[in-house]
């Protein structure tokens, strides 16, 4: 029989902290062994399970990293793009697996992840749904069938009004797929703000578009622009559930991986 997966939940009393929480605590390969939040918070020494409306189950939620990490097989992480670095740093130190959601992070963070990743086992992405990532396959195909016929390439998202980081890592996620099917880099052509006379759209550009407000848990819409014709290619989350079970499933991967950094492709074997 295999072991249960033991897993430490950083960021525990975010949104996404109760959704993985929850998550965890649903999958009868995983038990949680720890919660960490915060120097500060308000829900530190709260039970993690109450946090979620259910039973307690005795792993408080805790400021002290050692006592929150020291028992983990795998951190998830959902937090800030600085406390990812540290976790990781400290994941790497100790060989625990991590699981990256954060977004928002730099080109030097990646860099510097990279470096942990010589370490542990780290798999990032930017959304941990199965629809995304099956969105970014059917991108990165529509992309590069249509690349010859030039259609220009736009992805349009839209996100609650918490959010504090655009685009969003999904919209980057399927920037780069598109980028992939059309055999170039993102970052060489990515337009990510609009604002004044910009000019016509640049050939072989791929356009950035941000809408928050409100509630709205994801969504995310890549739009191909042919002469007369256009083709939209969409994914709407109605429940953090998504991310956090995609999480949970990557932390069971996990633990039988050589260190190194994965993409949720690689989790669900779209790579092989
Ligand atoms: N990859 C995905 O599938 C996916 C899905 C949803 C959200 N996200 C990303 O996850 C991140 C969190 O989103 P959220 O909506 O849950 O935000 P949130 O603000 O509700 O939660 C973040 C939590 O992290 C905690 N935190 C910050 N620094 C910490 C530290 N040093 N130690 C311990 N805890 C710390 C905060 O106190 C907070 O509770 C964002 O970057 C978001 O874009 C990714
Ligand atoms: O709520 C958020 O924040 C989300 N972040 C991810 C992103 O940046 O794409 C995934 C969707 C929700």
């Amino acid at each position: 029989m295999t072991q249960t997966v033991k897993i430490a939940v950083v960021g525990a009393s975010g949104r996404m902290g109760r959704a993985l929480i929850s998550a965890v605590s649903q999958n009868p390969k995983t038990v949680l062994v720890g919660a960490l939040e915060r120097e500060g918070a308000d829900t530190i020494g709260v039970d993690a399970h109450t946090l979620i409306g259910e039973t307690a189950n005795e792993i408080e939620v805790t400021a002290d990293k050692d006592q929150a990490l020291a028992n983990a097989d795998v951190i998830i992480d959902f937090t800030a793009p600085a406390a990812t670095l540290a976790f990781a740093d400290y994941a790497a130190q100790k060989g625990i697996a991590h699981i990256v959601g954060t977004t928002g992070m730099s080109a030097d963070d990646d860099t510097k992840l990279a470096g942990f990743a010589e370490k542990t086992t780290i798999m990032k992405s930017g959304n941990m749904s199965m629809g995304v990532i099956m969105l970014s396959v059917l991108v990165e195909r529509a992309a590069k069938a249509l690349a010859a016929q030039d259609w220009d390439i736009e992805v349009l998202e839209m996100h609650h009004k918490h959010k504090v980081d655009a685009p969003s890592g999904t919209a980057l996620l399927l920037g780069d797929a598109a980028a992939a099917g059309r055999g170039i880099d993102l970052a060489d052509k990515s337009v990510r703000v609009r604002d004044g006379h910009t000019g016509a759209r640049e050939e072989g550009s791929i356009g950035f578009a941000t809408l928050r407000g409100g509630s709205v848990v994801g969504d995310h819409s890549v739009l191909f622009a042919g002469n007369g014709e256009s083709i939209t290619l969409s994914h709407r989350a109605e429940d953090r559930g998504i991310f956090a079970r995609g999480a949970v499933n990557a932390a069971i991967w996990s633990v039988s991986q050589k260190p190194g950094l994965y993409s949720m492709r690689d989790v669900l074997g779209l790579n092989d």
